[in-house]
């Protein structure tokens, strides 16, 4: 298995995907007991763009998100990310349950290297982002569940300050950081490699594509309205969100879905969110792209106009792939 840095340095941040997967195949385990999670994935995300990932329990989208992360690496085809190092937020905040929740917020400048000084500033400014701006000295179990998801959220912001380019958030570099393509067989030396799938079939996206409209612009739900300093630095930023909201109550989910909205206008970072919930995912994206029961490829996109009758008609379609997928 491959890691290499992308050879696309020289090119401008953004005129380059935030995102590129090409042909993703994710198997575990050989022979009999082998699972074929994805087969053939293809999906990109600008720069700024907020894309929802749907489909049925099982389809791959943690999956997806894991190989997004670095956390595991294709059997098969290309990841490739042009922004910092991502930051992923799960269903559970995960916060350290000895550190305030400032400190918890700091943590990722302090392992990146950041002094104390910019770092508590970072920290303080991340927590107002999130309005949690008078709660930075408690520790995670006097707040409510919402209110540490917003802590995880500015955690979150905090740990994707890294631009691929060397230059800084306020973050100083500690070369990890980074835009990089990571490779399944045949380079590879992890499981052995299915062949590589082209069997990915869209219905094409209906109207425009969200992703090419400028920031600020066009019709849809939510447009970053982000100024240009801050969506120069945000081009470079990736937030990856698997459920973030799946545990909460419908009211605070519903709080937190407005505040994630305003928090990415505000800074334009690049989003893929993974949900089950049609609903969620028409109020929340530009573009929503639907995965097939497993294996999971992508069969459909839409742009997203955070209408009723779109989430009945992505609704039916995602109720006609479990079914196909059931009488398989
Ligand atoms: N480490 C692993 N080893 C073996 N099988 C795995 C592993 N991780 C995931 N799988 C299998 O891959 C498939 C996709 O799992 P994944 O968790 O990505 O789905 P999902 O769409 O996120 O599901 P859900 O919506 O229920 O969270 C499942 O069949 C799962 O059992």
């Amino acid at each position: 298995m491959t890691v290499t840095l992308t050879d696309e340095t020289d090119l401008d941040a953004h005129s380059r995907p935030a995102v590129s997967v090409s042909k993703v195949v994710k198997q575990f385990g050989h022979g009999q007991d082998a699972v074929v999670a994805l087969d053939g994935v293809d999906l990109t995300v600008t720069p700024g763009e907020f894309v929802c990932l749907l489909g049925a329990s099982g389809c791959g989208k943690t999956t997806l998100l894991n190989l997004l992360a670095r956390l595991d690496q294709p059997t098969s085809g290309t990841v490739t990310i042009n922004t910092s190092r991502p930051a992923v937020m799960f269903q559970e905040p995960a916060l350290m349950p000895w550190l305030t929740a400032r400190r918890n917020v700091e943590l990722p400048l302090r392992l990146a290297g950041m002094r104390a000084a910019p770092r508590r500033a970072r920290a303080s400014e991340l927590l107002e982002l999130v309005r949690l701006g008078g709660q930075g000295d408690k520790r995670p179990h006097e707040l409510s569940g919402g209110m540490r998801q917003r802590v995880a959220l500015a955690r979150a912001l905090a740990s994707t300050g890294h631009a691929p380019d060397g230059s800084t958030d306020g973050v100083v570099p500690t070369g990890s950081a980074g835009g990089g393509a990571t490779s399944g067989t045949p380079n590879g030396s992890g499981a052995p490699g299915r062949a590589q799938s082209t069997a990915v079939h869209r219905d094409g996206v209906r109207g425009r594509r969200a992703g090419a409209a400028p920031a600020g612009s066009g019709s849809g739900p939510a447009r970053p309205g982000h100024d240009a300093g801050a969506a120069e630095v945000a081009a470079h930023r990736l937030l990856l969100m698997d459920e973030p909201f799946g545990a909460l109550d419908a009211i605070t989910r519903d709080v937190l879905q407005a505040e994630l909205l305003r928090v990415w206008r505000a800074t334009g970072t690049s989003v893929l969110f993974v949900t089950h919930d049609v609903r969620e995912a028409v109020r929340l994206a530009q573009r929503v792209v639907l995965l097939s029961s497993r294996p999971g490829r992508v069969v459909q996109e839409w742009s997203s106009d955070g209408s009723e009758t779109l989430v009945e008609e992505i609704t039916d379609r995602l109720r006609e792939v479990i079914s196909s997928h059931a009488r398989a």
